[in-house]
């Protein structure tokens, strides 16, 4: 379980004060794949990294699997969208994905298999000595994601890690993201400025007011488990929920405006 208890958050520096996060309060079940949207610049970013532990709250608190957040928790991993940064150049495909296994201390032997596991469910047992420079964004993409799986997490959070891809590769992540989550069991909460893929990913839709940032609106997704993307996304309640989504997220912008 994962809970987020009147959170807000300030920035200041250098006589900037921004407010970047009003009062938000929701949670995420166990085991649950929860989506994040919200309009530019309020605050998703600063969200994940408040749970992530990578940011002190101003005030309330993050909870996650019963304890209070005051650092990186564990079981927690997170996928940024900068996935070029984030990979190690120098460290071949299997290497960065072995890295946090080694840093936690995991055997050889479990090592290899987790790697060798995770390369596998995305689909890139052929490339793991590769460096992550002589793949395209897609795989290097798919290596973090990787990266994330054998480190075996309870909970994932992910930034916008599709923004960078092209519509046909960040289809195939997003079909390969919910298989790797319905295998896991993994507690997924997934940031997206995308109201389609929100719709297409989630359980819920977590929808963000501009800042400072509150809940607006948590919506079921009431579409079937099974989701592809020609039939899914030609579903006409698809079409109605993210109707739904859109009309919010404009209203948070006007408001703004
Ligand atoms: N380190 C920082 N110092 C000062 N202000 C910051 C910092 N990080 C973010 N902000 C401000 O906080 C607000 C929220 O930023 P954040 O990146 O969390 O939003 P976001 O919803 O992720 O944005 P986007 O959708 O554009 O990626 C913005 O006004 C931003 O300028």
């Amino acid at each position: 379980m994962l809970t987020v208890n009147g959170l807000s958050k300030t920035y200041d520096a250098k006589g900037r004060h921004v407010e970047a996060i009003g009062d938000v309060s929701f949670s995420v079940a166990d085991g649950e794949f929860v989506c994040v949207v919200g309009p530019s610049g309020c605050g998703k970013t600063t969200l994940l990294r408040c749970i992530a532990g990578l940011l002190p709250p101003t005030s309330g608190e993050i909870v996650v699997e019963g304890k209070v957040v005051d650092g990186p928790p564990d079981g927690l991993a997170v996928v940024f969208q900068e996935y070029g940064r984030s990979l190690f150049p120098w460290l071949r495909v299997r290497d960065n994905v072995d890295l946090p296994l080694r840093a936690a201390g995991t055997g050889k032997a479990k090592r290899r298999e987790l790697v060798t596991g995770a390369l596998d469910a995305v689909g890139l047992s052929d490339a793991h000595a590769a460096y992550p420079w002589q793949l395209s964004g897609g795989m290097q993409q798919r290596v973090a994601i990787a990266r994330a799986i054998a480190y075996q997490p309870r909970v994932l959070l992910m930034d916008e890690p599709f923004a960078a891809v092209d519509a046909q590769t960040r289809a195939d992540l997003e079909d390969l993201l919910r298989s790797v989550w319905q295998r896991l069991g993994v507690t997924l909460l997934f940031v997206t400025h995308d109201i389609d893929e929100s719709v297409y990913l989630g359980q819920r839709v977590v929808m963000l007011s501009s800042s400072p940032t509150t809940v607006a609106e948590d919506l079921a997704i009431d579409l079937p488990a099974e989701r592809d993307q020609l039939g899914t996304r030609a579903d006409p309640r698809f079409t109605e929920l993210r109707g739904q989504v859109y009309a919010q997220i404009q209203k948070a912008k006007q408001e703004r405006t």
